[in-house]
């Protein structure tokens, strides 16, 4: 039997609705299905506060379509229902803090600049973009490291396929690990995955701070930090006692994940982080056999919302098949498809925050060495 959508829909009628009556597809949350070369898109959409609670059901979805046969791949993401949200304003453009008025903060030997890759909920691509976009500012000729903040879900040992762990030397400093010419570090180096963390916040903060300052990072361009998603305890920590050069925010064009991000910014502004840009992920799909483009997760919503909070715009990233493989496997796309189109989008991005760097308050702009 071919593949088609109502092979695909005859089978998301098995998966429960959110109250678990009726089905998803009866229950009109399946978007459009999108099918190409054996692998199958689509995404639910789902009341903005349940997103988080109905992650199970989209994982269902996706079961259920992966087990048709010819089916190679799905994707399947929740969007969240556009609606004005009045009891959600957006935030006011508050003005960036200059250089002069940001407090002093210790800076860390030998790391030029600091960058938090952060984003106000899970689950929006912010330890993909931050591992890409890494990876991209060494592409275009700068030495960088990563840091993962993610403590409680720590997720570079994965992207980057990095086992084993770090030595020390000196008996005090530890070895960062190193993969694809750039330096990492992670909580996920130092425990065994599965081994179950309870963090709290004096912990997180140290924890945080060591992996930072007792790290021999030796001479770096930039450090890219993987930040926790939300605004808890690390951000707080990385803002208050990191010197950040400033933060970028990753987002998807939809209005739940942007109601988030705006949180975030106004944390990272509260603390006077300036904000360096919103990169907006998954935000068309290219179909990988015809490669045409198709907008069918409300591209542009971050761009926007930008503009609407004066914060910078570096970029696009398309929800496409390729990503998350090469994420899954460890060689994340910049490194797997150097020359390709999404390595391409990443050091146009890359290239963007560079320069945004170098123009901001009281920094001097950083050369950029095209190998
Ligand atoms: N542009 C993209 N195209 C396709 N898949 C993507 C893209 N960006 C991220 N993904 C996939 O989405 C999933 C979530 O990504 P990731 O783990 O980077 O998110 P996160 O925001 O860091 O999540 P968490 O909150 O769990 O740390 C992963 O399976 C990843 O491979």
């Amino acid at each position: 039997m071919a593949l088609d959508k109502n092979t695909v829909l005859a089978a998301l009628k098995t998966v429960r609705g959110p109250d678990l009556s009726g089905n998803i597809v009866e229950d009109g949350l399946v978007s459009d299905v999108f099918i190409s070369d054996g692998k199958v898109y689509f995404s639910l959409n789902v009341p903005a506060e349940r997103a988080r609670e109905l992650e199970p059901m989209r994982q269902a979805a996706e079961r259920v379509v992966k087990a048709i046969p010819g089916v190679k791949g799905a994707l399947v993401s929740l969007t969240a229902e556009r609606k004005a949200s009045p009891s959600q304003p957006a935030s006011r453009p508050q003005p960036q803090p200059s250089a002069a008025s940001r407090p002093t903060k210790a800076g860390v030997p030998g790391i030029k600049t600091i960058i938090a890759v952060a984003s106000g909920k899970g689950g929006v691509g912010k330890s993909t973009t931050a591992v890409n976009l890494a990876l991209a500012l060494k592409a275009i000729g700068l030495k960088v490291g990563i840091l993962d903040a993610d403590v409680y879900g720590p997720s570079m040992p994965r992207l980057l396929g990095i086992s084993g762990r770090p030595e020390q030397i000196d008996g005090r400093l530890i070895k960062p690990m190193e993969k694809y010419g750039i330096k990492a570090m992670s909580m996920g180096f130092l425990v065994d995955e599965g081994t179950a963390m309870i963090w709290r916040g004096p912990m997180v903060q140290s924890a945080l701070l060591q992996m930072l300052r007792e790290v021999a990072w030796g001479e770096l361009d930039a450090l890219v930090v993987d930040m926790p998603p939300g605004t808890g305890d690390a951000q707080l920590t990385m803002a208050q006692q990191v010197p950040l050069t400033g933060a970028v925010i990753v987002s998807t064009p939809q209005d739940l994940a942007l109601i988030d991000a705006r949180k975030g910014i106004a944390m990272f502004k509260k603390v006077e982080v300036p904000v360096l840009g919103i990169i907006e992920n998954m935000s068309y799909f290219i179909a990988p056999d015809t490669g045409a483009r198709y907008d069918i997760f409300g591209h542009g919503g971050a761009r926007k919302e930008a503009a609407a909070i004066s914060a910078p715009f570096l970029g696009e990233v398309p929800l496409t098949m390729s990503i998350r493989e090469h994420s899954d496997a460890g060689t994340p796309v910049v490194v797997a498809e150097p020359e390709g189109p999404q390595a391409a989008v990443y050091k146009e991005i890359a290239t963007a925050l560079w320069q945004q760097i170098g123009t901001a308050p009281g920094r001097q702009a950083p050369t950029i060495v095209f190998e």
